[in-house]
């Protein structure tokens, strides 16, 4: 059904905590991939929010073999063809249309579509996918949500996203159904302006060593 060359279950695996990337500036791709890296961290997700997102991905693609490095905010087909051409290892996307749950079966690289909704849910299903995004996950219910949804549907495993932290991580790697857990708290906008890799591997080291799964 699928042409995926490596499965959602491995990068969920590769987990737990996947730190969710902002980058506008391209020079800070690998020390920043780096930075994270030393930290223990393996999954980085480079949103596709800044003009720079392909090139950073290429960088981190080609300079920085070992990191699964995958493209977040992938929207439509054609932005998952660009991401996949620039050498990302898997795309996520806060959310799904029929277009893009189609188009992820046509490229060699696993898709994870976002849901919040029990509908989006069945919808992602019958196209064929249970490793899914729940996002925004604080907003959408947070780990109540999901903790009810794996009643109805216990095969669906998911990435929860949006308004996850140090305080509350936890709670949702404690649940069956959670693999792994994303945010932005693991490399914040001021520590990428101004280089602070040290302050990054700090981070990245800590949510790790801490992490219940
Ligand atoms: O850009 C995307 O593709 C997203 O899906 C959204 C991100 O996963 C969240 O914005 C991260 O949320 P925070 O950790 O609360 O900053």
């Amino acid at each position: 059904m699928t042409n995926w060359k490596s499965s959602p279950a491995d990068i969920f695996a590769a987990g737990p905590v996947v730190p969710v990337l902002v980058i506008e500036d391209v020079e800070k791709a690998v020390p920043l991939a780096h930075a994270l890296m030393a930290g223990g961290i393996k999954v980085l997700e480079v949103t596709l929010r800044t003009p720079a997102a392909l090139d950073v991905i290429k960088r981190i693609a080609d300079e920085v073999p070992d990191a699964l490095i995958g493209a977040g905010t992938v929207t439509n087909a054609q932005q998952l063809k660009q991401v996949v051409e620039a050498g990302a290892k898997f795309a996520i996307s806060p959310g799904m249309t029929d277009d893009l749950l189609k188009a992820g079966h046509d490229f060699e690289i696993p898709l994870i579509p976002g849901i919040s909704s029990t509908s989006d849910l069945m919808k992602a299903k019958d196209a064929g996918y249970t490793y899914l995004k729940f996002f925004p996950a604080e907003a959408s219910g947070g780990v109540k949500a999901i903790k009810s949804i794996s009643g109805p549907f216990p095969e669906t495993v998911f990435c929860p996203t949006g308004g996850i932290g140090p305080n509350n991580y936890n709670e949702y790697l404690a649940l069956p159904n959670v693999r792994c857990v994303g945010g932005s708290w693991l490399a914040p906008d001021d520590a990428i302006k101004n280089g602070d890799w040290d302050r990054i591997t700090d981070l990245a080291k800590e949510a790790v060593a801490n992490a219940s799964k």
